[in-house]
């Protein structure tokens, strides 16, 4: 199979080395066309080389974009004006929600939901957590339609552990309920994971995770805020030394997707007639110390 993978970020540079490495062909697709013709990526004191490829594409391409929730109408703009050829498919994985998604969803997206970490320090990757991940239909009308069998079996090939969801949407709201409950203390915070146990949070998660589940349940989703409130807590407890994602990008003066988390979840509740006060209070307040 060919692969285009978009970036040269955390999660894309630690697909694209372990897609090489099951033998795939594998391109980068940088955001900005320039002049390099290659791109090295550094992962375990391996140094590999990748061509740059931009769109459009002549073959049937699998195309594997993490990339941020803010970027992500634009990577599908770009796609939109330079449509795939036949076989080809878009795996995307990024956190978080768009109000529009349902509009701008290519027909043949995948949802690649992950609990990996990785990050990058300069051109190395390093997979700092192993986790799973879950791929699903992105288009809900797809949701029961078979799995594309050989990508599935190389994605699992190169990065295991995969499974199939056919709900994956359910996955993708954990997801974003767990960023939710976690990322933002973090950022108000200013700590580790872990150090969020020693400050009296919990009656907020549990606001959060009440709004969530209202707004959840208001689209078709059931979820329980104990359970979520739960496994907020078992996530704080195995990820206590890292710092979020969220504080991470506040610290490196890097915008944060909190618009696509707790500001997506005020959002969509105020559209929905409903207020979610404490999501409400979490996004502006991030926003506000991340200005
Ligand atoms: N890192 C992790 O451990 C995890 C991350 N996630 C989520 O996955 C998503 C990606 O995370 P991460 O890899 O850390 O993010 P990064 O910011 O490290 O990487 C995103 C990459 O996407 C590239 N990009 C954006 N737009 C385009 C475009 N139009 N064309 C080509 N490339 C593009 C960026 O390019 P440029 O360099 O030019 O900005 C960047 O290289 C996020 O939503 C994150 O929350 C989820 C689980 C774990
Ligand atoms: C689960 C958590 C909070 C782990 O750090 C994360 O996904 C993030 O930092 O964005």
């Amino acid at each position: 199979m060919h692969w285009l993978v978009a970036g040269t970020g955390a999660v894309g540079s630690l697909m694209a080395v372990n897609l090489r490495r099951v033998g795939e062909h594998v391109s980068i697709k940088p955001r900005v066309p320039g002049k390099a013709r290659a791109i090295e990526i550094i992962h375990a004191a391996h140094s590999l080389e990748f061509g740059v490829q931009q769109f459009p594409i002549e073959q049937p391409t699998q195309i594997f974009a993490a990339i941020k929730a803010y970027d992500v109408a634009n990577f599908l703009e770009e796609l939109k004006q330079a449509p795939l050829p036949a076989g080809s498919s878009i795996v995307l994985s990024y956190n978080g929600m768009l109000e529009n998604e349902i509009n701008i969803m290519p027909e043949r997206a995948l949802h690649w939901v992950t609990t990996h970490g990785a990050y990058k320090n300069g051109n190395e990757v390093v997979h700092a957590g192993l986790g799973e991940s879950w791929l699903g239909w992105a288009r809900v009308e797809h949701a029961s339609s078979s799995r594309p069998a050989e990508l599935f079996s190389v994605l699992n090939n190169a990065l295991p552990l995969l499974n199939w969801s056919p709900a994956i949407n359910q996955r993708r709201w954990q997801k974003l309920a767990i960023n939710c409950l976690i990322n933002p203390f973090t950022v108000i915070h200013d700590c580790r994971n872990g150090e969020l146990l020693q400050h009296n949070i919990t009656e907020l998660q549990h606001q959060v995770a009440e709004e969530i589940c209202w707004l959840a349940e208001h689209q078709g989703i059931q979820l329980n805020s104990e359970s979520l409130v739960e496994s907020a807590r078992s996530v704080i407890k195995n990820t206590a030394n890292n710092y979020s994602s969220m504080l991470m990008d506040v610290r490196q003066q890097r915008r944060t997707e909190i618009d696509y988390l707790n500001g997506f979840v005020a959002r969509q509740s105020a559209a929905a007639g409903t207020a979610a006060p404490t999501n409400e209070t979490l996004w502006r307040r991030v926003l506000e110390l991340s200005a």
